[in-house]
Formats: structure tokens, C-alpha cells, sequence
């Protein structure tokens, strides 16, 4: 069986701010976009890794893989687009294996577990997204700043990354979606759009996704407490 994983590693960053674009800020030690890679070149059931960077940066992100020693056989570096759909459909189009996933360079902290997860459930439903129960109040707020409505809280999932497909599946989607013009903030989005359903695996909240400056306060906690042998629910592992 191939899995390949695409990874959008293409964006600017700038809602965290600062002029290093955030998937190459250092975490404990290695880069952000290296922790994330190594937790998929590290997993039995992936085969290889697409990176998808600000085009004209690839030359630098391969001297990037080098210097921490990633296997360069087993990834390849390739532009990305103006959005985040741009660069995961570049991505897609260096890929021929069955299955793909899809994860965001800035989420290091998939575990293994939730990949061999996501990996047995696309196989049997084609489309599988990580995701865990929302913990806020949800309401839809109009332009001028007023509720509009609370939306059923035992209803809603914040969905995260990776996210499984059948490679041909979303290669569809995309095509799709782009034909139609739909701006997806996710790419199980494009697979609903075209009427599949897709399959939700629950995660857990510490699989973070670096947006804004105080998450890289929290990255470090998660870090730390992992590194010491605790699980995200502080249970030692
Ligand atoms: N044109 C883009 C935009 C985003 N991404 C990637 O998609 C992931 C999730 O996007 P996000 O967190 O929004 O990153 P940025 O777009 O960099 O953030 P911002 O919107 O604050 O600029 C990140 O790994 C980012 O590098 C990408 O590959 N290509
Ligand atoms: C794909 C994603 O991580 C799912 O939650 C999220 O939609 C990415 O959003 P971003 O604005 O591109 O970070």
C-alpha cells in the first residue's frame, strides 16, 4: 500500500508576524517544518513527502534538509501557489501513489498514532480528516459586529490536519473546485463539494496549528511536556 503526504509549506505567516515565515521558525532546536516532516518520513506507512514552498525558495529549503539531515530521496521540494489550495494541487501533481495526506508544515504535532488512524480510515471511506470537539461557543456574527445566530455547539468540530484522500479523489476536487471557483480554507471542503462524504477521526488539541504569536508559547509547553514523556492530557506516556 503508498501513502504520500503533500505538505503546504508555501505560506508568508503573516498573522504571526516577524520576517521569518513561521514554518521555518526554530522549535526547541529544528525548525518547525522539519518536526512535522520527520513525524511522516519517520511513520512505516508513508512512502515519501511533497513539499509545497514560496516559489524561487526551493533550492533553499532542500540545503534546509540537508543541514538536518533529512532523507532527500524521499521528499520533493516544489513551488507553491498564491493560496494554500494552490500549493497543496502543485503538490498533488508530483504524486501518483493511492492514497495522499494532506498536512499543514506548521502542525508538528501529529502524532504517529493519528496517522496510522487516518491511514486505516481513508482506505475504507476515501476521505478521512482529523478533528476534535469545539470547546467555544460558536455564533455568527454579521458585518456591523452583531450576533446573528449561536450555531448547536454538540454539532461542530474544529477540523485539523492531515487529512486523507484517495489521491485520484481530491485530484478531482481540485480540479473541481478550481473550475467552480471555490475557495477552500480545507481540502475535504473540495471532496464535500462534490457530494463525498468524508470521515471524521478524532483527534486531540494539542495538535496546534503555529497562526499566531501565542502559539509558539504553547508549542514550546507541548514540546517540553511530550519530550518529558506525557501525553496531551499530562498522563506520562
Ligand atoms: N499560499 C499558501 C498559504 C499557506 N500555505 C501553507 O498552508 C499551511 C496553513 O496555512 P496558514 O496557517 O494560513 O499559513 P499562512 O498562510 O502562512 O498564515 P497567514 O494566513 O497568517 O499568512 C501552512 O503550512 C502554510 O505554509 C501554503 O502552502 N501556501
Ligand atoms: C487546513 C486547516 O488547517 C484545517 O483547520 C485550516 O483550514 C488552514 O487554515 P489556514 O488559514 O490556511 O491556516
Amino acid at each position: 500500500m503508498k501513502v504520500s503526504v503533500v505538505i503546504p509549506a508555501a505560506g508568508q505567516g503573516r498573522r504571526m508576524g516577524g520576517s521569518v515565515a513561521k514554518q521555518f521558525l526554530d522549535l526547541c532546536g529544528e525548525p518547525v517544518l522539519i518536526r512535522t516532516l520527520r513525524v511522516f518520513l519517520d511513520h512505516p506507512l508513508i512512502s515519501r513527502a511533497v513539499l509545497a514552498v514560496s516559489p524561487g525558495t526551493e533550492e533553499e529549503v532542500r540545503c534546509l534538509l540537508d543541514r538536518f539531515r533529512v532523507p532527500a530521496e524521499r521528499v520533493t521540494v516544489t513551488a507553491g501557489g498564491k493560496e494554500r489550495q494552490d500549493s497543496v494541487r502543485n503538490g498533488l501533481d508530483q504524486l501518483e501513489e493511492e492514497w495522499v495526506l494532506v498536512h499543514d508544515a506548521v502542525r508538528p504535532f501529529v502524532t504517529r498514532d493519528q496517522i496510522t488512524s487516518l491511514v486505516e480510515q481513508v482506505q475504507i471511506h476515501d476521505a478521512a480528516v482529523l478533528a476534535v470537539p469545539v470547546k467555544d461557543t460558536i455564533k455568527e456574527v454579521t458585518s456591523s459586529k452583531t450576533v446573528a445566530g449561536t450555531l448547536e455547539r454538540s454539532r461542530l468540530w474544529a477540523v485539523q490536519t492531515p487529512q486523507a484522500f484517495r489521491r485520484t479523489l481530491l485530484v478531482q476536487a481540485h480540479r473541481e473546485g478550481k473550475k467552480r471557483g471555490i475557495a477552500a480554507t480545507d481540502d475535504a471542503m473540495l471532496v464535500e463539494a462534490m457530494g463525498v462524504e468524508v470521515r471524521v477521526v478524532e483527534g486531540d488539541y494539542s495538535n496546534l496549528k503555529l497562526t499566531t504569536p501565542e502559539d509558539l508559547v504553547l508549542a514550546e509547553a507541548i514540546w517540553k511536556m511530550r519530550s518529558h514523556g506525557y501525553d496531551q492530557s499530562g498522563t506520562r506516556v
